[in-house]
């Protein structure tokens, strides 16, 4: 894998990415219209109204990927730099799976207040800003000073696109194993952004905030600490369980956003009877699926990795929610087109799996059940399904500005459908 890995990122081009021309550029009569002098009319029509920007440029459809590098997929703070083939790869999955253009910038800044000047300084170039791999506490500071000095949506991926896969994926899982959201005891390894955003939005989908447990690197998130930011005080709660040892006894619900192999074969055997473990930390979970079943085999188990059933991963959620916000120019992205996209996204899991979907998979056949809590991302359904369920709850939650189908029909192309 490490090899195929580099050879893929070093062949042909270096990188995963390039930009391309789409409008004539062969005559002279092309280049007086797409420079000088006619590039001048749509400046001068952007100087008096602003909004044609979307009509004149590619702001409507560009979304740029913002990093500082400072907790990289489960790597920690790679620097910047490094960072660059993971905010490639998600510049990738915007366009292979939405066909939204973007530019992956990664800015060597980890002040908050710096980090959000630079980033509000760049944004008149897009439509929307999709922050990524930023390091918690910050990147809450970080979203909500953005959200608010800028009128494009901004969103956190790590932390809202995380959060709503691992819900959807977690309500479909409950399903199966005839459990109960409200009555789950979870227990969430990882309080920086993906853990925190995930326990809220589990709060808003009927989770109850006396059976969860948080646990940090320090271990279980109690009362009695006096080293936790404000995001995990919210989740501190009067107990004597000190360890993910003691966490895990009887626990109906792991949730994995830390690093690699934390959970031991004692811990999935102390957890209650048809758990649900969704170790999404990435590249390695922190339980693989093979040693978890050799263990016991009424679990049902998710990671964030491409190489396993059930994959629990942001790549079905930031795609289409960004089609969706841009195609309907939404001033933010609240909590109802979450909780549509939520909703869309366990409804696709149990409609029949395509003939597409196996053969991308290599798999006879599948259907909504332990090894399928998820529609698989490669689904085409995915976008024709997703963004118009968010764009309805952005309607009818008043944040959506102006409902342009031409747009979607601008922007999709064949390949995409
Ligand atoms: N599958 C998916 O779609 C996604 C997966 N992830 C994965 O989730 C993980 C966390 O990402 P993110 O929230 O952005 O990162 P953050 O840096 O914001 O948070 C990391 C959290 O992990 C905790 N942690 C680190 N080491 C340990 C340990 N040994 N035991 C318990 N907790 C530990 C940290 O504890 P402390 O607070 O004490 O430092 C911190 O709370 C990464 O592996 C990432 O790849 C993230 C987003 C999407
Ligand atoms: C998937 C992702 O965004 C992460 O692991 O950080
Ligand atoms: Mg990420």
């Amino acid at each position: 894998m490490k090899q195929a890995a580099l050879n893929y990122h070093r062949e042909a081009k270096p990188g995963k990415l390039s930009v391309e021309i789409t409008k004539p550029a062969d005559t002279q009569q092309d280049l007086s219209l797409a420079y000088s002098p006619g590039v001048a009319e749509p400046v001068k029509e952007i100087m008096a109204d602003s909004q044609l920007a979307y009509d004149y440029t590619i702001k409507g459809n560009l979304v740029a990927v913002v990093t500082n590098g400072t907790a990289t997929l489960g790597l920690g703070n790679t620097g910047a730099l490094a960072s660059k083939p993971v905010m490639e790869g998600k510049a990738l999955l915007f366009k292979r799976f939405a066909n939204i253009d973007s530019f992956d910038i990664e800015i060597d800044e980890t002040d908050v207040d710096k980090f959000v000047e630079i980033v509000t300084k760049i944004a008149p170039t897009f439509g929307g800003i999709n922050l990524e791999d930023i390091a918690a506490p910050a990147c809450f500071e970080i979203e909500q000073k953005l959200i608010e000095a800028l009128d494009i949506p901004v969103f956190h991926d790590d932390q809202h696109g995380t959060a709503i896969i691992c819900v959807a994926a977690l309500l479909n899982a409950l399903q199966i194993q005839n459990k109960a959201l409200a009555d789950a005891k979870i227990v969430c390894v990882g309080a920086g952004a993906a853990g925190i955003a995930i326990l809220n939005l589990l709060l808003e989908s009927g989770a109850q905030h006396d059976n969860i447990l948080l646990l940090d690197s320090k271990g279980v998130v109690h009362s009695g600490r006096d080293d936790l930011n404000v995001y995990k005080q919210a989740f501190a709660v009067e107990t004597d369980k000190r360890t993910l040892t003691d966490a895990m006894q009887a626990a109906d619900v792991f949730l994995g956003l830390s690093v690699a192999n934390l959970l031991t074969a004692e811990m999935l055997l102390s957890m209650a009877a048809r758990p649900v473990v969704l170790a999404m930390a990435n590249p390695d979970p922190e339980v693989l699926p093979e040693a978890a079943l050799a263990i016991r085999d009424d679990i049902i188990i998710g990671t964030g990795r491409s190489d396993y059933p059930n994959q629990v991963n942001n790549v079905l959620g930031f795609p289409y929610i960004f089609r969706a916000a841009l195609d309907c120019r939404a001033k933010e992205i609240n909590s109802e087109m979450k909780l549509a996209c939520v909703e869309a996204l366990r409804n696709l899991a149990k409609e029949p799996v395509s003939q597409q979907v196996l053969d991308a998979y290599g798999l006879r056949e599948l259907s909504f059940g332990k090894d399928y809590i998820l529609p698989k991302p490669t689904d085409s359904r995915l976008l024709q399904q997703l963004p118009p369920a968010i764009i309805q709850a952005a309607k009818a939650s008043g944040v959506a500005r102006e409902v342009l189908g031409t747009t979607t029909e601008r922007f999709y192309s064949a390949e995409s459908e």
